[in-house]
């Protein structure tokens, strides 16, 4: 066939303007703008958003739209009806008066609606215009009634799509049946044009790419990930209707089901079947799903290729025998096929997204009044002199020493006034490093450090304790904007750094925090500040905190807490764990935890807590299949020299376990202890907690030991403190917090409406607890839970005690009686430690098969 080189389109559009006299006007374009400059005090984003949140004008726009789509429509169709009618008008506007042009046209709406559907019908999409009028009507009805007809989106993707391609499709048909000057009207130009334009490079292909365009189309819309062909064989194998409880078989069981069955003799074909024994015998169902992976997913044209009849659920299509009503059959829908709403975009607008906090809606975050305001209490105050007297000093000793200096500046901090040098040319760093004794003798304080040089500074940094030092209370930090405001996601207030700077870290991105300090130092007000600072941040529901207190008296004040932010093993009467071996349950518990999150996480296909947390608050993963929004868990370990020296091993291993796994799913680790020597902070720990921080320590070695460097052994007590992170040494005052703020902001939050319980942790089993003897188990003398307990770890796949205490609302005793009899029953494995056991039954047919055996 010949190609055409020149656009009968171009020749319809000027034969009508010639018919009339004139040329189509080229467009004309000068440039020049409209927009005024808009005063600066008026702000247009406000005042626009002002109005679209205004009900009355979301009403009157709605209505609007929904106008405007109708007349739309009315336009185009009447275009696509007197379509040279209005394309003389159109090709004469600018040459006659407008008057005349109106009476000459012929589209139902005018003048007007003879230039608008001249451009989306005849300049655009052709017949595939009428989608867009479509559109409109939805958004305009959306915002009329506040709910949507269809899914806005999704229509209006499949709309568009559907315009663009039939345009396609349409104008190859009118190219290869050369009919431009009578049909391009039905496909537009750009389905014309761009096949014009194709034509001569692909030829053929052009129908090709236009068939792969629907294809990857369905692909994408559909969600289609594999093509799965249907089993014809399976169809002409009979099948029982049911299962045993009345419910249809799926796709799956029923290849199961064949694959059993070829052992049989001879496979009866469903119309033999049904001719041999009509009158005895209802006829088969076949109930297969198969994902819809066809460029004409329509129920008819399955049906038609496989001879039976076919509804389209959701995503899959659902094979029924035509003669056999499932109902007649005392058939119920089976479960496998309701559509899955979480795949659905919808859910969001129909609820909103999901608010954690929700469950406690009324919970009030602590107030500040809660935290005793110490503003005039206790204040830094060097006095002029006493500065000008220490630069004096230092100057001398240095001089003293041959050591000329250029200049030098104070600034006073909480706790220590930093004293920064810039040496003359051609000193030696070290030399000045070497004089730290002799400095702190001409000045007589203790506790002076020297930092040569200043990182990042260019100069050497002498800090001397203020003879009156500040007290950092807590109110003051609590209440400061860069912790009112602070995003993070796990906010810790760690005190004024020595330019009076608030300084607040992340916990979640430290991932975790290694404390130490000699007795006395500050560490325990250091752990309550840590605690203030979560809780003043953080709801309950997104926050669990594990506290475990070997000493068994420093965090005894936020049981309190226990039915809002604390966390406990199922079993324990306790919320704060103070017994070694429950804290070696307790730390295995939280390996399971982590464990199941990150099972979690994988089938939501999320790479770290907050992914999965933004997925589940958009309702995008199902609560059925075990989701649920995860809160950050931190725990919080008083004292760790205590722990490593009764349980050792068993305590070191899942703390560095934790360390190196937990981050991406939200445990974070703060783990104290005053003695830092190596025995305590193993090599093991050490390398998994790249944040520490040190209060006063008694010796340069324990100082290396948490540091890695000296220096934590020079400062001052009360709060006094080096933070070491990402390589930097940060030396900071800690914030004071009294027991007495604690105690009434336990106070306050314990006595608001809580939980039922705290955070229950996956349960634990020791070594001694675990094991299960069969010959123990009488599985004549069964649960009556037995057979629901059953069902639900075969429905899970997940052979959990936990799962069966959530689900079934059963105390933790019971649960374990439960899982050692499936255990005996062979429903489930062996117990394997912190790993959930193997669930060896894998169908519920198989299961019931079962659970009849034990019943005979
Ligand atoms: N940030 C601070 N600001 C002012 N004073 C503080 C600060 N931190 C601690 N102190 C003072 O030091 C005392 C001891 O602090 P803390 O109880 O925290 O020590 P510790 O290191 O936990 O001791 P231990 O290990 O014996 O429990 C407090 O009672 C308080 O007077």
């Amino acid at each position: 066939m010949a190609q055409p080189t020149t656009s009968p389109r171009q020749n319809t559009l000027r034969r009508n303007a010639d018919r009339n006299g004139t040329e189509p006007r080229p467009r004309i374009n000068n440039g020049a703008s409209t927009g005024r400059s808009s005063s600066p005090s008026f702000n247009w984003g406000t005042a626009i958003d002002r109005w679209f949140t205004d009900q009355r004008s979301t009403l009157t726009l709605g209505v609007l739209l929904m106008g405007l789509a109708v007349g739309l429509l009315v336009a185009c169709v009447s275009y696509l009806l007197n379509g040279p009618a209005d394309q003389s008008v159109v090709g004469a506007a600018f040459s006659e008066p407008l008057a005349e042009a109106a009476t000459e046209t012929r589209n139902w709406v005018g003048l007007v609606g003879a230039y608008v559907a001249h451009a989306f019908v005849f300049r655009w999409f052709g017949v595939g215009a009428l989608a867009l009028p479509i559109i409109v009507f939805l958004a305009g009805y959306k915002l009329t009634f506040g709910k949507e007809l269809l899914p806005l989106s999704r229509t209006t993707a499949a709309l568009l799509f559907s315009a663009v391609w039939s345009s396609l499709l349409l104008g190859y048909i009118v190219l290869v049946t050369n009919s431009a000057e009578t049909s391009s009207v039905w496909c537009g130009g750009i389905g014309y044009e761009l096949n014009v334009a194709l034509y001569g490079l692909f030829g053929w292909g052009n129908l090709a790419f236009i068939a792969f365009l629907l294809f990857a189309f369905v692909v994408y819309f559909f969600d289609v990930r594999n093509i799965k062909m249907p089993d014809v064989s399976a169809l002409s194998r009979p099948r029982s209707p049911k299962r045993p409880d009345g419910t249809l078989h799926t796709y799956e069981e029923s290849e199961l089901e064949a694959e059993e069955e070829d052992n049989e003799p001879e496979p009866i074909i469903p119309s033999k079947a049904a001719n041999q024994d009509k009158t005895t015998e209802p006829a088969p169902t076949y109930d297969h799903t198969v994902p819809v992976a066809t460029s004409t997913p329509t129920a008819d044209a399955i049906s038609q290729s496989t001879g039976v009849t076919l509804t389209i659920k959701n995503r899959d299509a659902v094979f029924e025998d035509s003669v056999a009503d499932p109902e007649e059959l005392g058939a119920t829908p089976a479960p496998t096929f309701e559509p899955d709403p979480f795949e659905d975009d919808d859910l969001v607008a129909l609820h909103g997204l999901y608010d954690p906090t929700l469950d406690l809606p009324q919970y009030q975050y602590p107030t500040n009044s809660l935290l005793t305001d110490y503003q005039n209490s206790r204040k830094a105050s060097v006095s002029d002199d006493e500065l000008t007297a220490n630069k004096e000093k230092i100057e001398n000793t240095l001089r003293n020493f041959g050591i000329e200096i250029d200049s030098i500046q104070a600034s006073i901090g909480p706790t220590v006034t930093l004293y920064e040098i810039v040496p003359a040319k051609g000193v030696r760093i070290s030399k000045i490093k070497s004089l730290e004794d002799d400095i702190a003798l001409s000045l007589s304080a203790l506790g002076i450090r020297i930092i040569a040089p200043m990182p990042g500074m260019g100069t050497i940094g002498i800090e001397v304790p203020n003879k009156n030092r500040e007290m950092v209370s807590m109110r003051s930090v609590i209440t400061s904007e860069i912790f009112s405001n602070s995003k993070f996601d796990l906010p810790i207030v760690l005190g004024k750094t020595i330019s009076n700077e608030i300084y607040v870290a992340d916990l979640a991105k430290m991932p975790h925090l290694l404390m130490a300090g000699a007795t006395g130092q500050g560490k325990s007000v250091g752990l309550n500040v840590l605690l203030t600072s979560l809780i003043y941040k953080k709801h309950p529901s997104q926050l669990k905190l594990v506290l475990v207190d070997p000493k068994k008296v420093e965090l005894t004040l936020f049981n309190k807490l226990e039915r809002h932010f604390l966390a406990k093993l199922p079993d324990s009467e306790e919320p704060i764990i103070t017994d070694t071996k429950k804290v070696v349950n307790t730390l295995n518990s939280l390996c399971i935890e982590m464990d199941n999150r990150y099972n979690l996480l994988k089938d939501a296909g999320c790479r770290n807590l907050k992914e999965y947390n933004a997925k589940f608050v958009k309702r995008r993963l199902n609560p059925d299949k075990g989701h649920h929004f995860l809160p950050y868990i931190v725990l919080i370990i008083d004292e760790l020299a205590d722990l490593m020296m009764t349980a050792g091993k068993e305590v070191e291993q899942p703390i560095a376990r934790l360390a190196q796994l937990a981050r991406a799913i939200g445990i974070h680790l703060v783990v104290a202890t005053q003695r830092p020597s190596v025995n305590v902070i193993t090599g093991l720990i050490k390398a998994n907690f790249p944040a520490r921080l040190s209060f006063k320590v008694t010796s340069k070695i324990d100082s290396r030991t948490i540091l890695d460097t000296g220096g934590a052994e020079q400062l001052v007590g009360m709060g006094d403190m080096l933070l070491s992170s990402n390589s930097d040494i940060i030396r900071l005052q800690c914030p004071f917090v009294d027991t007495n703020e604690i105690e009434d902001i336990c106070e306050f939050v314990g006595n608001q409406r809580g939980y039922d319980d705290a955070y229950s942790l996956p349960e634990f089993v020791g070594d001694e607890g675990g094991q299960s003897d069969d010959k123990d188990v009488d599985l004549d003398n069964r649960d009556p839970m037995f057979d629901e307990a059953a069902r639900l770890i075969v429905i899970h796949q997940q052979g959990s005690t936990s799962l069966i205490q959530r689900k079934l609302k059963l105390g933790y005793n019971r649960a374990g009686r439960l899982i050692d009899q499936l255990e005996a029953a062979k429903i489930v494995g062996a117990f394997e430690g912190s790993k959930a056991r193997d669930v060896l039954v894998q169908d519920l047919q198989h299961l019931e098969e079962i659970l009849k055996r034990l019943k005979e």
